[in-house]
């Protein structure tokens, strides 16, 4: 039996540099993993009793349409492994949120089946298989903190982020990736772009008010319209203290940077009472490979 925690992400920066002739948008961003995780066990199977999932993912009715089972397809016809494997999920990642909750499931089957195989497969072969399912499922194998560009596949290992606690809030509404990047044209003339320079010249210091002053993310002109709470929680989270409040990818997950675990607590236990949404307390994670 092999066991993965598969870590949920946060973007300090996303930019959108335009739209690509496949549909998807060519984005600039710097995305660090945090130590908010799902849990997955792999154990084989005879070949005959197939992918068999058990865990809940809310909103996926059928489990061939979960991300989790889609991986272990992928990856046991890629490989022609004539093998079953049953999948175990224990699901703490809020979904659709901006957090990359499905992709790093994905991530975490491809990494539990070549550990479970012995297939010794490199980062490099494993992000190949990652792409044909997502944008960020690479980014979720390697983690840490790395510039993701192309439409979110091509990783660069910057400098890593200091240890830091985050809290995260996510209102009790599900947002689509896909409507968010859709209607990106409508504000993409008013928006301010943040400057990936900056957040990397940070982040190279060490500098944690730096890396504060420099986190944007273009989404938000479309989310926070849409949602309003948004604005209000990054309102409250500044009120009670953090360094820094912003949305993590295409929403509505509200981060905040601060300075110690003592005010993670504090503030968790404030925002808990304003709004119907769940908290979390958690800190940046170090990458994988
Ligand atoms: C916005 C981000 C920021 O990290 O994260 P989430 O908010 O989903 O966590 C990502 O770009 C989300 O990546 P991911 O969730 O893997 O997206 P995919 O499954 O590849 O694509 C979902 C849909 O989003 C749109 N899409 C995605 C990525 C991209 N660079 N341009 C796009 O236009 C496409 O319309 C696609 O149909
Ligand atoms: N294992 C999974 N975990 C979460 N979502 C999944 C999974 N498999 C499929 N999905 C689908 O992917 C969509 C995006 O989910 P998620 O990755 O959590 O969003 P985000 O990247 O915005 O955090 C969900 O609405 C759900 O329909």
């Amino acid at each position: 039996m092999v066991t993965i925690n598969a870590n949920a992400k946060i973007n300090l920066t996303l930019d959108i540099l335009g739209k690509r002739t496949d549909g998807y948008h060519e984005v600039s961003m710097v995305m660090q993993s945090i130590n908010l995780f799902d849990t997955l066990t792999f154990t084989k199977l005879d070949a005959e009793e197939g992918i068999i999932l058990h865990g809940d993912v809310k909103g996926v009715a059928k489990p061939e349409d979960n991300l989790i089972y889609k991986a272990a397809k992928l990856f046991l016809d890629t490989y022609k492994i004539n093998s079953g494997v049953e999948i175990n999920l224990i699901k703490r990642i809020p979904v659709a949120a901006g957090l990359a909750g499905g992709s790093t499931d994905a991530a975490a089957v491809f990494r539990g089946l070549n550990e479970l195989f012995e297939m010794n497969l490199g980062i490099n072969a494993l992000c190949k298989m990652a792409e044909q399912l997502g944008s960020d499922i690479s980014f979720c194998l390697m983690g840490g903190t790395m510039l993701a560009t192309g439409r979110g596949e091509i990783l660069q290992e910057i400098s890593a982020m200091p240890k830091t606690n985050i809290v995260l809030v996510k209102p009790k509404v599900d947002v689509s990736t896909a409507w968010v990047y859709k209607n990106y044209h409508k504000v993409q003339d008013s928006v301010i772009h943040p400057d990936n320079k900056a957040m990397r010249k940070s982040l190279i210091k060490k500098d944690l008010q730096g890396i504060c002053k420099a986190l944007g993310n273009v989404l938000e002109y479309v989310t926070i319209p849409e949602y309003p709470e948004i604005a209000k929680i990054k309102q409250k989270l500044s009120d009670y203290g953090a360094m820094a409040a912003m949305m993590s990818g295409s929403g509505p997950t509200v981060f905040a940077i601060v300075e110690d675990s003592q005010k993670a607590k504090d503030i968790v236990s404030k925002i808990q009472l304003d709004f119907d949404a769940d908290v979390f307390a958690v800190e940046t994670a170090e990458k994988n490979f």
